[in-house]
């Protein structure tokens, strides 16, 4: 079943003057449950399509559908997750994840059931009453993470969220990030320029054009799980996004 669709989303910016067409029709679905990656050269429009679909972004055609259900605006069954988890650094760990379960009125009891269940999710206990700047950015996107969860989101959105962490704490981060979509069977639209990771985590990655961007080419991913970086099953998938990903050789 469809769960997140967008149909035919065209979104213009202002440069001075100069109108900039970021998207030229874009149009993607997402089943439920499904993890889709999207990845494309740099610029190309892949956080302003998450953006419309998160509703921070009006898109200047087209529409976004949840449940086969025109939504606009901003709801709470499509959280973003940035990268750099825009953490509130006055609050404590534990306040963080439950801000906007608060903002929505959930009483306190029922909040810290939530925020218990999801810092434990992400082995994050014993710093539930920490504050964000005491953290490693690694456990700070964790953070954010459990935050987005705890809203119980329909449709989780991450523009590349582990873009600024080291590749130790990244690779952990895709394992945990493929037991947390098992086990809550979130569906989950992910932004990535790393082919890699996109393999590693999708069950089809939508392959974006240049500028302005449409899907150029879904890849069904159905590789086995847990999967990981250097998986040799997922060779021939990564060469195949990579050739759509290189420039059209123009004449000599
Ligand atoms: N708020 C804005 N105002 C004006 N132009 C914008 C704005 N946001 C994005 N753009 C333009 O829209 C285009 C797409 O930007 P966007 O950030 O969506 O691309 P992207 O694919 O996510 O890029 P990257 O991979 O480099 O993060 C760019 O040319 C950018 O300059």
């Amino acid at each position: 079943m469809t769960k997140l669709e967008a149909k035919g989303i065209e979104r213009y910016y202002e440069h001075g003057g100069y109108r900039l067409k970021a998207l030229d029709g874009v149009s993607l679905s997402a089943g439920d449950g499904d993890f889709v990656c999207i990845v494309g050269p740099s610029g190309c429009g892949k956080s302003t399509f998450l953006r419309v679909l998160a509703g921070f972004d009006e898109p200047d055609a087209g529409e976004v559908l949840l449940d086969g259900k025109q939504v606009r605006g901003t709801g709470p069954e499509r959280i973003m997750v940035f990268q750099e988890g825009a953490l509130f650094p006055w609050l404590k760990v534990k306040d963080n994840v439950e801000f906007g379960l608060k903002m929505a009125g959930i009483p306190p009891d029922e909040r810290g059931l939530i925020s218990g269940r999801y810092l434990d999710m992400m082995r994050l206990s014993e710093f539930a009453g920490s504050y964000t700047y005491q953290l490693s950015t690694g456990m700070r996107q964790r953070v954010a993470i459990a935050r987005a969860l705890a809203m119980d989101p329909d449709v989780l959105l991450m523009d590349e969220p582990f873009a600024a962490l080291d590749a130790q704490t990244k690779d952990l981060l895709l394992e945990e990030m493929q037991h947390i979509w098992q086990r809550t069977k979130k569906t989950i639209l992910f932004v990535t320029h790393n082919v890699a990771e996109a393999a590693v985590l999708g069950t089809k990655v939508a392959v974006f054009s240049n500028r302005p961007s449409r899907v150029k080419k879904e890849v069904v991913i159905d590789a086995p799980r847990p999967r990981h970086g250097g998986d040799a099953g997922l060779a021939a998938v990564q060469r195949e996004i990579l050739a759509e990903l290189r420039p059209p050789e123009g004449p000599q």
